[in-house]
């Protein structure tokens, strides 16, 4: 890690502790992100590997995309520790809407949800699920354009290389799709469209939409405000291990989402309700929302300007990240 100067601390969570650094050699500034190890049964910090490997592969898979926090190389040092070498980006959105204490006006979180259903259609493509989506992990640049980061929980989905079995408390609970919390293990990459509605609830509300206290909690506020929508006739439900719980059983009033936003346009309801769908398969993919009229519509200022790179390649790849970890 001698390339990089380290400046102050910029971030901190389960995962790590992120630094902001100069690159010694070109002068940028970078985010450092050192990966926490140690835990039960990493004495050979074989753990640490995994984790740094998983989180870079993702990274590296969305490399070039506009809306994914840029990976600029990983690695591994003598004492054991593993870093991930970012661009530096800028504070989190969840810092500015705390800063800036009011919601944003329906013309800014349409831009703001387009690049964010943008990265996420992009990363969806390329097989991977990022399974923490939430304001903390989404990050503002000097343009005021946003960029997902934090892969530290993300996957490829099942059937190409990763095979193992997919976890359900993925996701921070507030962001937490209802399958999640009824336990589901065969989930898609629906989980994150469902964090996605939540932050855009956010952007236009200024607070959270389902702040839940525990995870049962959680889902009760999730059906109090999005009413079930029929998820015990969902095919899968039965499978779910909290099937039975007697919040299920219980009758709930219809979505009280609209309530909530009376003055949100026809058009952005159709995608805040969509992508906050109860049933996993009446909810928007990231690909369904941007072609609804909400983002579609000529008269939607920023229609004709979209970022994105999707559908390329988008840049040149990181030289093999896993050639760029030193042991
Ligand atoms: N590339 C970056 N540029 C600027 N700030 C960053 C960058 N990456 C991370 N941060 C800051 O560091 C914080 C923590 O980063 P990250 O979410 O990756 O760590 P974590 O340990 O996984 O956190 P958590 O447990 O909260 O999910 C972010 O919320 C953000 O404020």
């Amino acid at each position: 890690m001698e390339h990089y100067e380290r400046l102050e601390k910029i971030g901190e969570g389960a995962s790590g502790v992120v630094y902001k650094a100069r690159d010694r050699r070109t002068g940028a500034t970078v985010a450092v992100k050192r990966l926490r190890g140690g835990g039960l049964g990493d004495h050979d910090g074989s753990r640490l590997s995994e984790d740094l490997l998983r989180e870079a592969a993702c990274l590296e898979a969305c490399r070039g995309h506009p809306s994914v926090v840029e990976l600029r190389a990983a690695h591994r040092d003598g004492a054991g520790g593993a870093f991930l070498v970012m661009e530096y980006v800028g504070p989190s959105v969840a810092q500015v809407m705390r800063e800036r204490g009011r919601p944003f006006p329906e013309a800014d979180a349409r831009r703001l949800m387009r690049q964010l259903l943008d990265g996420a259609r992009a990363m969806h493509d390329l097989g991977v699920l990022h399974r923490d989506l939430k304001p903390d992990n989404v990050l503002v640049d000097a343009h005021g354009d946003l960029k997902i980061c934090d892969f530290g929980m993300s996957r490829f989905a099942a059937g190409g290389a990763d095979t193992a079995p997919y976890t359900s408390p993925v996701v921070t609970l507030w962001y937490r799709a209802p399958e999640l919390l009824l336990g589901s293990t065969e989930y898609d990459a629906r989980v994150d469209t469902w964090a996605l509605g939540c932050i855009m609830a956010e952007l236009l509300a200024g607070a959270p939409l389902l702040p839940g206290r525990s995870e049962m909690d959680q889902l009760n506020r999730v059906f109090d405000t999005v009413g079930t929508d029929d998820m015990t006739d969902w095919p899968g439900f039965c499978r779910l291990p909290r099937a039975g719980s007697p919040l299920c059983q219980r009758s709930r009033p219809p979505s009280r989402l609209r309530e909530m936003f009376p003055s949100l346009s026809a058009a952005g309801f159709d995608v805040l309700s969509g992508l906050l769908a109860c049933r996993p398969d009446r909810r928007l993919t990231a690909a369904e929302a941007l072609r609804r009229p909400w983002f579609t519509d000529a008269e939607s200022p920023d229609a004709d300007q979209p970022r994105s790179a999707c559908g390329g390649r988008f840049t040149e790849r990181v030289g093999g990240v896993a050639d760029a970890i030193v042991v």
